[in-house]
């Protein structure tokens, strides 16, 4: 009946004590495996097995049931056992001193009760077995009182047994006990013999309590290791990389436009597309202007770009213009109005494609009122791209200003409106275009009287990713709440005189309270104001892009397509094009050898015996900036060139200078007159010094972003341009995986320069550092 527990084999060795069975050796079965102690095994099994034996033949059927029942559990707790208890290596096991005291004291009972006896854990199982057996009992009395009788004379019996054992196994333990710390024995003595005391008092409950404690207890000293704990819940894995990018990505922006960036259009060959609305809720295209607005690039615009050199169009304006180009001054109400973002390589022409389309468009304007908005980080930008627009708009009557805070407020607000004493309701500009650095555009927008957004038609956001990350007063959410009209509407106070002459937007009437929607199914005047996002490095972060809550949004990105895969998902990160014509090399060293290799580089790699080779040198802070331009002034003074050599002009730039001596310092450079500028990251970004033939990161780039627009200032408008980045050993690994990341790595060429190559620098360059030295000594 147990056989599945343990084998009798007469071959086998003998397993247990042979107290167990004096005649026959027992063997651990497979089946009951190697988890369990063999010495607890047999004293869990022996006891049952004698039991058996004792069983009388002739059994009735509830007794029959009940044994089978009390099989099942048994086997299920023998399974249970097998399952928890770990697997050790039975030459591992010793004999447990408590058991063994235990068998000994058993294997007397043993003796005395002619095969009777359980050890601790059978009795326990049999008490927890009995306890459910006696409901089942009750059950069955009525049926054979008998069988109950002789049951129960049964159970008594073995609970006399069972307490004799218990104080045998308790002397045992004393005796054990003695030799160890006596107070604590005594302690426990003490307890274990209250509780003896009790147990002895305590009905069967409370028996069977205290033997699961001690049977417990048992097993704690000989117990396997703890089972390994279940694994705590989990986080789920993170979606795939396409349902990331798609998540929160606004419409439009999944349908991103890949244009090929070699693309070129001859400004002849250029037309718009047919002007977008809706008539009679279809989608139309209007291929003749119904409102008899001329569309296209018009001649004195083809004239003006070609007195600039400009005969084709690059691939950003490309793409862009024939859609900007087809927009009205004065949109229908059911125009299709989308906001643009415009991803494209540093140099590649992104200001004419919008400075193009917001002259052609606006310079058919008939009276004057603030209509183009352009945001920029920097004044140098602001300039630059004032500039740019003063150039194309030129006999248009288009007027343009600029708010950086180089001038002072009352100057900036005397440029920006016409009348500041009458309150007027639709503002009053002297503007029809506005370039500004948002900290001035806030201040304006709070504190200059008839300064309004409303009638902009244009809001542009160039180096858009920068000016994203720029939470100054918030000022992105400001300008967009400027430009909505307000809701609820305004309510103008009674003293509040309106002019004839005050021309509020359409789309502002309502929430300004001049006019009133009469019915519900009345749609809303809507804003005619279109934005435009451009960057070289424009975010490709979903999220941020969705705050900028945009209008039917369409995303071009223009990028190399030999090296790129045109598809959203891999564009989203930091991935990011260069220009065509950009040489990219890196020079790793120790840091001890850095100035040196610069200066080689310098008079070695680089020919400024030829005009156009210039240099722009990029350091990490304005500090650096000063040293090395100190450092190289030494050296150039100590090192002796020969006849041929041109002594090189290095100047210095960073805003420590003020703003003319910057103008004058560009303007030299961009005239040849200066062979090496040393800057900060003042004008890594947007600046367009055209044919910058060299660029050098003698500090590296802290980002991406950073080393895109530093090598950005050479390699324009596809001219060929080289961009070193030197690389201290310590920072290649950075470098490397900063590039590795977007996928730029394999573009960046190793230059290797050998020691020898330095030696003719050596001497000067040591007269170099020791006058930076003293230089630097005498500051302090
Ligand atoms: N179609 C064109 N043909 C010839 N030159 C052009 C053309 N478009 C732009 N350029 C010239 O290319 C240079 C770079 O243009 P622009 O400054 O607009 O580049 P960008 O894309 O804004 O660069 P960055 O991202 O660095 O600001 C300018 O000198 C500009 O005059």
């Amino acid at each position: 009946m147990f056989s599945n527990h343990l084998t009798f084999d007469e071959n086998q060795p003998e397993a247990g004590p042979s107290h167990f069975n004096s005649n026959t050796n027992i063997s651990i079965s497979a089946s009951a495996g190697p988890s369990i102690h063999p010495d607890r095994l047999a004293l869990n099994n022996l006891p049952i097995e004698s039991n058996e034996i004792k069983k009388p033949k002739n059994k009735s059927e509830a007794q029959k049931n009940r044994e089978k029942k009390k099989l099942k559990k048994r086997r299920k707790l023998e399974k249970a056992k097998k399952a928890a208890a770990p697997k050790i290596n039975k030459k591992e096991w010793k004999s447990d001193p408590v058991l063994e005291a235990l068998k000994r004291s058993n294997n007397k009972s043993l003796d005395d009760t002619n095969g009777k006896k359980e050890n601790d854990d059978e009795d326990d199982d049999d008490e927890d077995e009995d306890e459910d057996d006696e409901s089942l009992e009750k059950d069955e009395t009525k049926l054979d009182e008998e069988n109950e009788k002789e049951r129960k004379r049964k159970e008594k019996r073995e609970k006399r047994e069972k307490r004799e054992r218990k104080e045998k196994r308790r002397i045992e333990r004393e005796n054990q006990n003695q030799n160890q710390d006596q107070n604590q024995n005594q302690e426990n003595q003490v307890e274990e013999e209250n509780n003896e005391d009790s147990i002895m008092d305590q009905d069967q409950d409370q028996i069977e309590d205290v033997n699961v404690n001690e049977i417990e207890e048992l097993n704690k000293e000989d117990s396997p290791p703890p089972l390994e704990a279940f694994p705590l819940p989990r986080s789920a894995p993170a979606p795939a990389p396409e349902i990331l990018a798609k998540q929160g990505l606004p419409s439009g922006l999944e349908n991103a436009e890949f244009i090929d960036q070699s693309l070129r259009i001859e400004l002849n060959d250029f037309k718009v597309l047919p002007t977008r609305t809706i008539l009679n809720d279809k989608h139309v295209d209007e291929e003749n202007n119904v409102s008899g607005e001329t569309k296209g690039l018009s001649e004195r615009m083809k004239g003006k770009l070609k007195e600039n050199g400009i005969n084709d169009f690059f691939a950003v304006q490309a793409a862009i213009l024939p859609e900007l180009l087809s927009l009205r001054l004065l949109p229908l109400q059911y125009d299709i109005l989308n906001d643009y973002l415009i991803s494209a390589p540093t140099g590649s022409g992104k200001t004419l494609a919008y400075a193009i389309p917001i002259i052609e468009i606006l310079s058919k304007r008939i009276t004057t009122k603030l209509r183009a908005l352009i945001v920029l980080p920097t004044r140098e930008l602001v300039t630059q791209v004032r500039d740019t627009l003063e150039m194309l708009s030129r006999g248009t009557g288009l007027t343009i200003g600029s708010v950086t805070g180089q001038n002072s407020f009352a100057q900036e607000q005397a440029q920006l409106i016409a009348d500041m004493e009458t309150p007027l309701l639709g503002g009053s500009s002297k503007l029809d275009i506005l370039i500004a650095t948002p900290g001035r555009l806030m201040d304006h927008l709070t504190s200059t009287p008839n300064f309004t957004l409303q009638h902009l038609r244009f809001l542009i956001i160039d180096e858009a990713d920068r000016l994203l990350n720029q939470s100054f007063q918030n000022w992105l959410s400001s300008v967009l709440s400027f430009i909505n009209p307000p809701d609820p509407p305004r309510q103008l106070s009674k003293d509040f005189k309106y002019q004839p002459w005050d021309k509020v937007a359409p789309a502002w009437q309502e929430g300004l309270g001049l006019i009133e929607r009469n019915e519900e199914w009345q749609e809303p005047i809507p804003i005619v104001c279109q934005k435009l996002l451009f960057s070289a490095t424009l975010t490709r972060d979903p999220q941020k892009v969705a705050t900028l809550n945009l209008n039917l949004p369409k995303y071009f990105i223009i990028q190399s397509f030999t090296d790129s895969k045109n598809n959203l998902i891999e564009n989203i990160g930091e991935k990011f094009s260069f220009p065509l014509t950009l040489i990219e090399k890196m020079i790793i060293l120790p840091s001890n050898l850095k100035l040196l290799n610069l200066i080689h580089l310098l008079y070695f790699y680089i020919n400024f015996n030829n005009e156009k080779e210039n240099c722009l040198i990029f350091t990490k802070s304005i500090e650096n900036s000063e040293r090395l331009i100190k450092l190289l002034e030494f050296f150039k003074d100590a090192f002796i060139i020969n006849s041929l050599s041109k002594r090189l002009n290095i100047k210095v730039y960073n805003s420590e200078l003020k703003l003319n001596e910057r103008k004058l310092i560009l303007n030299d450079f961009i005239n040849g007159k200066i062979n090496i500028l040393v800057c900060s990251d003042l004008i890594s970004r947007g600046i367009d010094l055209p044919c910058v033939s060299n660029v050098i990161s003698y500090d590296i780039p802290i980002d991406i972003r950073k080393y895109v627009h530093r090598v950005g200032r050479t390699a324009r408008a596809g001219r060929i341009g080289t961009a070193w980045t030197i690389v201290e050993k310590q920072e290649a690994l950075h470098f490397k995986s900063m590039m590795n990341n977007a996928g730029h790595l394999k573009s960046i060429k190793k230059v290797k320069i050998k020691e020898d190559d330095l030696v003719d620098y050596k001497e000067s360059y040591e007269i170099a550092m020791r006058r930076l030295k003293e230089y630097y000594s005498r500051d302090t």
